[in-house]
């Protein structure tokens, strides 16, 4: 793991959209559920545009952050983060630790089990919306959140998901894609301890059962978990469940499936910049789907951290709006 240097806003996103002269794309070749064929069909749709690429794969956790922490970038240059919310997280992380690529747009190609990323600034996920995104697309300054240290750009969360996150093994989401969630959903309920947790949300107190903070709308894919939330402004939003047990856990994940969870009168939502959260020391904390901190943690919004690459031209108001 890297260190951070200190925070600094990367500069305005440039005025008009330019065609990529260079991609350096971060690729985790066991990302997602046989994704070969969509990786040579992003690949190919690229090469077509004339898209000059250089393809660096991982061959372990943590190889994208380091290659991404010591990069000695060319001008021009695109980084891209081919994978899953995992993948994009350590380049992010490599990105923020190397002071002479921070102000590199990153770009993402989605090739992981649930690309909540790409789901929140609608990216679709075949070969010729990644060409058009890639070719017409444009920088854009976005918050990231940081907890313990580490950065996160859709949302870090504590107890029954965080659990869930900690117990799904690579081999496991190989095979099952999504489902494995579900099978370990069912497995822990019948031996989840149910620890509740202690929240100050930039002072205020709340107590949860779970908690996710979101600097994204989308969990899980395309399941709405925070509406108000939005990636260009410097805000959190801290997504409160407050009831404990079995049955509430079903509750809130059918809720959540049929988008209908914000809507809950137990569940909770604070707008925040400095989360503290304490509770049984050592618990597990998942940020964009991987474990990253343990109990007690910071959580803070880093705004204007970095510039992500999105789909579409610049329009006049977009520096003022969501993407
Ligand atoms: N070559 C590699 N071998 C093993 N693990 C890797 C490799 N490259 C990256 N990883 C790790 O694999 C994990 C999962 O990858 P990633 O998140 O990209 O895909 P995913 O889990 O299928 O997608 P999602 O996070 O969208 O559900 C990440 O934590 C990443 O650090």
């Amino acid at each position: 793991m890297t260190s951070a240097p200190p925070d600094r806003p990367v500069p305005p996103c440039p005025t008009v959209a330019a065609q990529p002269q260079r991609l350096l794309i971060i690729h985790n070749p066991i990302a997602g559920q046989r994704r070969r064929r969509r990786y040579a069909g992003f690949l190919a749709a690229l090469r077509r545009q004339g898209v000059e690429i250089e393809d660096q794969p991982t061959t372990r956790r943590g190889d994208a952050e380091r290659l991404v922490a010591s990069l000695q970038p060319s001008p021009g240059t695109i980084v891209a983060a081919a994978g899953g919310d995992g993948t994009i997280n350590e380049v992010i992380n490599g990105l923020m630790a190397n002071p002479s690529a921070r102000e590199l747009p990153l770009a993402i190609l989605p090739l992981g089990t649930a690309n909540v990323l790409a789901a929140e600034i609608g990216l679709r996920c075949d070969a010729e919306s990644v060409g058009r995104y890639i070719c017409g697309g444009h920088a854009r300054p976005i918050t990231l959140g940081r907890v313990n240290g580490r950065y996160f750009v859709m949302m870090a969360g504590v107890g029954f998901d965080a659990q869930v996150v900690a117990d799904v093994n690579l081999p496991l989401k190989r095979r099952l894609g999504k489902l494995a969630y579900v099978l370990k959903t069912l497995q822990l309920l019948g031996h989840y301890s149910f620890p509740r947790y202690d929240l100050r949300c930039d002072g205020r107190r709340i107590a949860a059962a779970s908690a996710v903070v979101a600097n994204g709308r989308y969990y899980g894919g395309r399941l709405l978990m925070a509406p108000a939330a939005d990636l260009t402004q410097p805000d959190l939003e801290v997504v409160v469940l407050t009831r404990s047990g079995r049955l509430q856990v079903l509750r809130y994940g059918a809720a959540l499936l049929f988008g209908l969870l914000p809507k809950l009168r137990d569940v909770q939502t604070l707008t925040a910049r400095e989360i503290h959260i304490d509770g049984p020391a050592g618990e597990p904390l998942q940020a964009d789907g991987d474990i990253v901190a343990r109990l007690p943690a910071k959580i803070e919004t880093v705004p204007q951290a970095l510039r992500l690459w999105v789909p579409g031209p610049v329009s006049h108001s977009s520096d003022a709006s969501s993407i």
